[in-house]
């Protein structure tokens, strides 16, 4: 028996309603067939539309309370165009439960008994086909007109919805315009859908801009004369001016939706450098830089937006909230992507690769995370419930690794083991195994492991009937296997049999995020130690930024565990930190990631540093305005700079 009705069916119904097959919408007939076969509806009971009211819509309107701020200008908007033609407008959640609705008071009893109203239920679990349902399970922006409407009750509305999406591509909310009655011809909703549709980009760009509120943002148009009004793309940058974020205009324009743009630079992308965007973004001289996309050769104007002036991290004296998990609680891929654009990229990779049997090899230098990202990365697979196993192949004596990854059966061993043991491949059954430092893994073990692998089964030491192993493999290194292939000590085929995707997990110093990081770490080891208010002096802030973590976050955990344990009155100064670390002050500027706009509250307010900082970026790093400022050559600020290790962000990238 299948569950799905067949196209025939679905056809036959629609057809059944006067609509033709040759016109038939694919969104529609694709809808129509999960309400008859996934849903299993029937288009001609009649029940009056679900309306949800007090505690059970504020449980749907409480979470979309950001979102419907944002929203609310755009629903506005479609609302004044369309009104007098007698529309309403809705906005829902991603389950179509109308958190919002702007409509004529003189309509609204209609309205409630048609369902275009506030709390109305619009999936397309309850509905059948309707705008709103098909827009959430397709993610298109489409017009579900009179008898396309799945329930015969519903067959006198036209419906036009569109999604707004994130900039990860999921869904926020659907933008719905609709009315009770209107021509018979489904050509007579063109223009509504267009409406919509540039309604909800409206309220995706505000989303964006709200969302990055805190990070540069290049806004592109197509038109030198439209550039501060029509805004054709979006790209948001991290503070080394790496790409965090594009919306779905900049994704088309300049990568037509193929490659993902996260971690590229400005000039990855246009015929120009981030030092002319800067540049064009001056305080008093704002103006359009008219640049060329690198992917199609397209001209494009663009504006900078300056960050916020709130700041990316905790102030420094901000207190660690008790609330905050300690350092041993498992992290999401999300909360470790942070705002770092390579991190970012990474995650975006796993999300695609995830549950399709392909082997991930983790790399990068020793404490960056590579245990906690593949235990990530099973608590994000279908594979969550079943178990994550992790074998150190550099902890354990090489004679030790094969019995402790094969295992043996009763009797193999005499004496105290003769008792048999299950492998970590035999545990990890179902699940995750997790094979870290794989470059130490014994030459003859890569073979058998190779075997494994191939075969999907083992035999144990000893035993005589092989044991099935269905395993997602996850292998990290420090080291560059492929020097290790070259020179004999790895096998060339296990290597690409484990290297189904290698993601490369940024060191500390690299990160673009690092100020923000280090206040969540230092946020979870105060919760550790038992919370409470802890604060950072600010030249203990900068010697922890300056400083190259060799050890990375494991080195930074330990740092301020240890400064944590020796401060008084839960206040961290320079003196508290490690003597390396102090030490990195002094020698700023060698190697240390620069920020593009490092946050304000890290500086200290009464220093020459921080006023010339303060004075660059109110400048927009112009040097020569900034010295008309102080009062001082150019010269001397280029060589205050040196001094402090301060780096205009045109040249953090490569510095
Ligand atoms: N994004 C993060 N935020 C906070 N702590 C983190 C983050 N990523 C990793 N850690 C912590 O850093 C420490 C080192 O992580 P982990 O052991 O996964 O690194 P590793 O790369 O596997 O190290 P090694 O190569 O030495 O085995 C752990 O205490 C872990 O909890």
């Amino acid at each position: 028996m299948t569950t799905f009705a067949t196209v025939d069916e679905d056809l036959a119904l629609l057809r059944s309603r006067g609509i033709a097959r040759a016109d038939a919408d694919p969104l529609i007939v694709r809808s129509w067939r999960r309400s008859l076969g996934k849903y299993k509806l029937d288009p001609g009971r009649r029940q009056a539309p679900r309306v949800l009211a007090g505690g059970q819509l504020r449980d749907h309107q409480d979470p979309m309370e950001p979102m419907m701020q944002i929203a609310r200008g755009g629903v506005e908007y479609l609302f004044n165009q369309v009104r007098s033609a007698g529309y309403v407008v809705l906005l829902t959640d991603c389950q179509g439960v109308t958190v919002d609705f702007k409509a004529d008071p003189l309509q609204k009893r209609e309205l409630r008994r048609s369902g275009l109203y506030l709390g109305s239920c619009w999936s397309e679990e309850e509905e059948g086909t309707c705008a709103v349902g098909a827009c959430i399970a397709d993610q298109s922006a489409l017009t579900v007109h009179q008898a396309e409407h799945f329930r015969s009750t519903n067959t006198t509305l036209t419906c036009s919805a569109s999604p707004i999406l994130d900039t990860d591509g999921s869904l926020l909310a659907v933008l719905d315009a609709s009315a009770l009655s209107s021509p018979g011809d489904k050509r007579s909703q063109a223009l509504m859908l267009q409406l919509v549709s540039v309604s909800a980009k409206m309220i995706e760009n505000a989303h964006f801009l709200k969302k990055f509120e805190d990070h540069w943002i290049i806004r592109l148009s197509r038109r030198r004369e439209f550039a501060e009004v029509v805004t054709d793309g979006l790209i948001a940058l991290d503070h080394l001016g790496r790409v965090i974020a594009v919306n779905r205009n900049a994704q088309q324009a300049l990568q037509g939706g193929e490659h993902t743009l996260l971690g590229k630079a400005v000039d990855q992308l246009f015929d120009t450098r981030l030092e002319a965007l800067l540049a064009s973004s001056g305080a008093q001289h704002r103006s359009t830089l008219a640049l060329r996309a690198l992917h199609s050769g397209r001209q494009y104007y663009a504006l900078m937006r300056t960050p916020s002036g709130r700041t990316l991290c905790v102030q420094p004296a901000r207190s660690a909230r008790s609330s905050h998990p300690s350092v041993s609680t498992l992290l999401t891929l999300d909360e470790l992507a942070g705002e770092d654009a390579q991190m970012m990229r990474n995650v975006a990779i796993i999300r695609r690769v995830i549950d399709k049997g392909i082997a991930i090899m983790l790399q990068g230098e020793t404490g960056t995370g590579k245990e906690v990202f593949a235990n990530a990365i099973h608590h994000a697979s279908e594979r969550a419930e079943q178990p994550f196993v992790a074998l150190n192949c550099a902890a354990i004596p090489e004679s030790l690794i094969e019995s402790e990854l094969f295992g043996y059966a009763d009797g193999a061993f005499t004496g105290a083991r003769a008792k048999g043991m299950r492998g970590k491949l035999v545990q990890a059954h179902g699940g995750t195994l997790f094979l870290d430092e794989i470059g130490d893994m014994p030459l003859q073990l890569q073979t058998r492991l190779l075997r494994v692998l191939a075969e999907k089964e083992i035999v144990p030491l000893g035993a005589e009937k092989p044991v099935p192993v269905d395993v997602q493999i996850i292998c990290a290194t420090h080291r560059n296997l492929l020097d290790q292939v070259v020179t004999g000590q790895f096998r060339e085929d296990l290597y690409y049999r484990l290297n189904g995707m290698k993601i490369h997990l940024s060191a500390l110093r690299e990160r673009g995020d690092i100020s923000t990081l280090m206040h969540s770490v230092l946020a979870r080891v105060a919760a550790e130690a038992g919370g409470g208010e802890v604060t950072i002096a600010a030249e203990a802030l900068r010697a922890l930024l300056a400083y190259r973590w060799p050890g990375n976050l494991r080195q930074l955990i330990n740092a301020l565990r240890a400064a944590l344990a020796l401060c008084e009155h839960h206040h961290i100064g320079l003196e508290d930190l490690p003597a390396d670390v102090r030490e990195a002050t002094q020698a700023r500027g060698g190697g240390a990631p620069v920020a593009l706009a490092e946050p304000a509250s890290l500086e200290a307010p009464d220093d020459e540093r921080g006023r010339l900082l303060r004075e660059l970026r109110r400048q927009r790093w112009n040097v020569t305005r900034a010295a008309q400022e102080l009062g001082i050559s150019r010269a001397t600020i280029y060589r205050k700079m040196d001094k402090f290790g301060i780096v205009a962000p045109n040249v953090a990238e490569g510095a």
